[in-house]
């Protein structure tokens, strides 16, 4: 499978609509901290909207809703790798994504054979306090290794003057939340992005 080289996050369904017509193509919708009727609705309207302009969506945590709501591709950390049913998710044809910091992580998760595998933080993020430190360049050599034919999606404190680095490294694909949330323009920014990335799509 391959995927997108620009793989934008937003943490609302409203941003995913102001942004995904500027030509994204994979992007995912991170709620965190809202009640459950609230993220159902969002998904949906999500769902909805990414299927009118041809993008992937891409659910984080919500593996059950997105099955209940057919929605076909989730994202999974650790923790939520704990809790979710991927014999449902499978038989489901939901594809799934994986986060990995450390080898025990990236062995853990290659076992899952997951559509894509996430390294991360590549560089400081201001988004969420991590136990992890920045991961490097090298690291992302070493993770394209590992990985295989399984793509590899780079994440934490990316910008496009860091993209050349990343992709030369190894990673299928960039992700990125504050770069763009934080923006002056976001719609502005994320064209940067997707002209940045546009050399790289395979
Ligand atoms: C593409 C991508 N990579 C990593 C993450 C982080 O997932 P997780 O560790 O579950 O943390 P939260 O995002 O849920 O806070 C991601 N969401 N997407
Ligand atoms: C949500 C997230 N997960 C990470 C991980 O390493 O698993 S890094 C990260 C934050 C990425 O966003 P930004 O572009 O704002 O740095
Ligand atoms: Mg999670």
């Amino acid at each position: 499978m391959t995927l997108d080289p620009f793989y934008l996050i937003v943490s609302h369904v409203s941003q995913l609509e102001l942004l995904v017509p500027q030509g994204v193509r994979l992007v995912q919708l991170r709620i965190k901290g809202q009640p459950g009727e609230e993220v159902r609705r969002q998904i949906r309207r999500a769902r909805d909207f990414c299927a009118v302009h041809r993008a992937q969506l891409v659910v984080n945590d919500y593996w059950q809703a997105a099955l209940d709501l057919k929605c076909r591709f989730v994202h999974l950390g650790q923790e939520d790798m704990e809790t979710a049913d991927f014999a449902a998710l499978r038989r489901a044809g939901v594809r799934f994504g994986l986060s990995t910091h450390d080898e025990e992580e990236l062995d853990r998760a290659l076992a899952h054979d997951p559509a894509y595998v996430a390294l991360g933080p590549v560089y400081p993020t201001l988004l969420k306090k991590m136990k992890w430190g920045p991961q490097g360049l090298d690291r992302v050599r070493r993770w394209k290794a590992m990985a295989g034919d399984t793509p590899l999606v780079g994440i934490g404190g990316l910008t496009p003057e860091r993209l050349p680095g990343l992709f030369e490294a190894g990673a299928d694909s960039a992700a990125v939340v504050t770069d763009i949330a934080t923006a002056t323009n976001p719609e502005a920014r994320c064209t940067e992005w997707i002209k940045a990335t546009r050399a790289y799509v395979k």
